[in-house]
């Protein structure tokens, strides 16, 4: 394959897209803290078998929360800029559904980049459920769509996902310990092709390949 889509020694910066950047130092201790509460509490709302009068003493609490959270809200599309080992900076979407800090729905996947592409070790509570006790499978999709977006970020060539192909290849257990890795196999043009995979036990459970298409900043 041929590879002649450079990789870029700086990640585009997401306010030539018009997007709101939120510095990494900038982002309040009690904002983690919450969302790290609220992801418990969803886990624990799913699960509860709290008498009635609980049911909705909660109800009413995490009503008036939501209102008192919401007077204030941050624009869709706001993304986290951190600094990278490297001395270069990272930019991530700060709500991502699977790895955005401020998103008590996400899992969160931390990536780490390895020698040749991501990797990241995570459990998955029973909220994550499809089938029982194993993982939804749009969920895992979702996992393998946001670390081959990030392997081929962390090769500098951020892009959307043109087309994704995952293969389940075991069950995916929940509340056990999973890794996941990805990396780019290669770039022709604006198309960066990737591939990875989930494991329990080092046993693969799903594999993915995509086709990532280079974004081009506005000009
Ligand atoms: C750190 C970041 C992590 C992010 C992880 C999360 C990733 C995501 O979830 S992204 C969200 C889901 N994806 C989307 O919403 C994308 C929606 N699609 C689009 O916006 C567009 O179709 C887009 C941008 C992918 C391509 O459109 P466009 O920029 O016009 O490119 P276009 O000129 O048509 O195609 C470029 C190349 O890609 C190829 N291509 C485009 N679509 C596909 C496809 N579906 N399958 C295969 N190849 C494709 C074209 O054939 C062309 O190839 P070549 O260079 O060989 O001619």
């Amino acid at each position: 394959m041929s590879v002649d889509a450079q990789p870029v020694s700086e990640l585009p910066d997401p306010r030539n897209f018009g997007l709101p950047v939120v510095a990494e130092d900038e982002l309040p201790e009690e904002l983690r803290t919450l969302v790290a509460r609220v992801h418990d509490l969803v886990d624990a709302v799913a699960h509860t078998e709290a008498d009635t009068s609980e049911l909705a003493r909660a109800s009413a609490a995490v009503h008036e929360l939501t209102e008192r959270l919401n007077v204030k809200r941050r624009d869709v599309g706001a993304m986290l800029e951190r600094p990278r080992a490297d001395g270069g900076t990272d930019y991530q979407t700060l709500t991502n559904v699977v790895s955005g800090v401020s998103n008590p729905a996400a899992v969160p996947l931390v990536l780490e980049e390895t020698e040749d592409g991501v990797r990241s070790e995570f459990t998955l509570n029973g909220t994550y459920q499809g089938p029982p006790g194993l993982v939804h499978g749009g969920w895992i999709a979702a996992l393998l769509d946001q670390a081959l977006g990030s392997a081929s970020a962390a090769a500098g060539m951020v892009g959307l996902t043109a087309n994704l192909d995952v293969n389940y290849r075991n069950p995916t257990p929940l509340n056990a310990p999973l890794e996941i890795t990805a990396r780019v196999t290669g770039a022709e043009r604006r198309k960066v092709h990737v591939s990875g995979e989930i494991r329990h036990n080092g046993e693969v459970t799903a594999e993915g390949t995509a086709i990532m298409v280079r974004l081009v900043a506005p000009s």
